[in-house]
């Protein structure tokens, strides 16, 4: 039986909420709106979130030894300064693919920026297929593709010994993994670990716990899942009070909390009527781990 106990922070709500990452130096949650085009700051001390709006869809925050951060900003990889509010371009990629954006990304235990791209959305998870790709943007500046023909290129994270890459391409409906190389930043051998079951629908962000488990956030599945990648089995369900759930974290004092983000976007009039919370950030505690 799971005692998870499930709050949300703050009360405001966001079009896609995404990308959540616990910045411990500064005790925030640091996430993106995508369509709603900000980055945001939950100060977990004072309960304030602070905000700054970018110019183009931002799919995916990361963490900088110098206290900003890195962001990926329609199709760039770009540097945010916080106080300043200032944007500068990094990178650029898919020049040749005017409809794309960059979605999810995470940096890798050495400091690369993984993020892949995909295409436009008529609405959420309709889109023409094949036209994202999966990037890392390294610590000198330069970026390396890995592969392209993806779907909507989604989460991502690392095994605890570093030796696997573990990916979503939502679509697939697949947690996929490959061996990875964190002396050269390269994966190989891609194979499948879990395929997600009907009611689980779309697999999209994801993070791993102390255990070396995944964590999988369930888009139009209400729920995060928790996976054996050396199993392949489902090992627990945590529901969330509203459907499109994408993406998670832990945080927190100890990080012993998951920070879930969620998304309203493309949402009808009656469902929103029965999800009130869609868009809404939650914090879960009382996860066994961690008791
Ligand atoms: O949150 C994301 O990663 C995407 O940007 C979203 O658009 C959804 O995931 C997608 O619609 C369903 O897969
Ligand atoms: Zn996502």
């Amino acid at each position: 039986m799971s005692s998870v106990k499930i709050e949300c922070i703050g009360s405001d709500r966001y079009r896609l909420g995404e990308s959540p990452v616990w910045d411990e130096k500064e005790n925030s949650l640091l996430y993106v709106d995508i369509t709603g085009r900000k980055v945001c700051r939950w100060d977990a001390a004072s309960g304030q979130v602070q905000a700054v709006s970018v110019d183009a869809p931002v799919s995916s925050v990361a963490l900088r030894k110098s206290g900003d951060y890195v962001i990926t900003l329609g199709t760039r990889f770009a540097a945010l300064k916080w106080k300043e509010q200032l944007v500068t371009t990094i990178a650029q990629v898919d020049r040749d693919k005017a409809k794309n954006r960059f979605n999810d990304g995470k940096v890798d235990p050495a400091g690369r920026y993984f993020a892949g791209t995909m295409a436009e959305e008529i609405r959420p998870a309709v889109l023409e297929p094949r036209q994202g790709s999966l990037y890392t943007l390294c610590p000198d500046h330069s970026v390396v593709k890995h592969f392209d023909q993806v779907d909507i290129s989604n989460g991502l994270d690392w095994s605890l010994d570093h030796k696997t890459f573990f990916y979503i391409d939502s679509l697939s409906y697949s947690v996929d993994a490959f061996d990875y190389d964190l002396q050269t930043g390269k994966i190989g051998n891609r194979r499948s670990i879990y395929k997600l079951e009907k009611e689980e629908n779309i697999p999209d962000g994801m993070c791993i716990d102390t255990e070396g488990k995944l964590w999988v956030a369930c888009y139009n599945g209400g729920r995060v899942i928790r996976l054996d990648p050396e199993t392949g089995k489902r090992i627990q369900t945590v529901r969330l009070p509203t459907s499109r759930i994408t993406s998670c974290c832990f945080g927190g004092k100890d990080y012993t909390e998951m920070y879930v983000t969620s998304a309203y976007d493309g949402l009808d009039e009656a469902t929103l009527a029965k999800e009130p919370q869609a868009g809404e950030i939650f914090k879960v505690m009382g996860f066994e781990i961690f008791l």
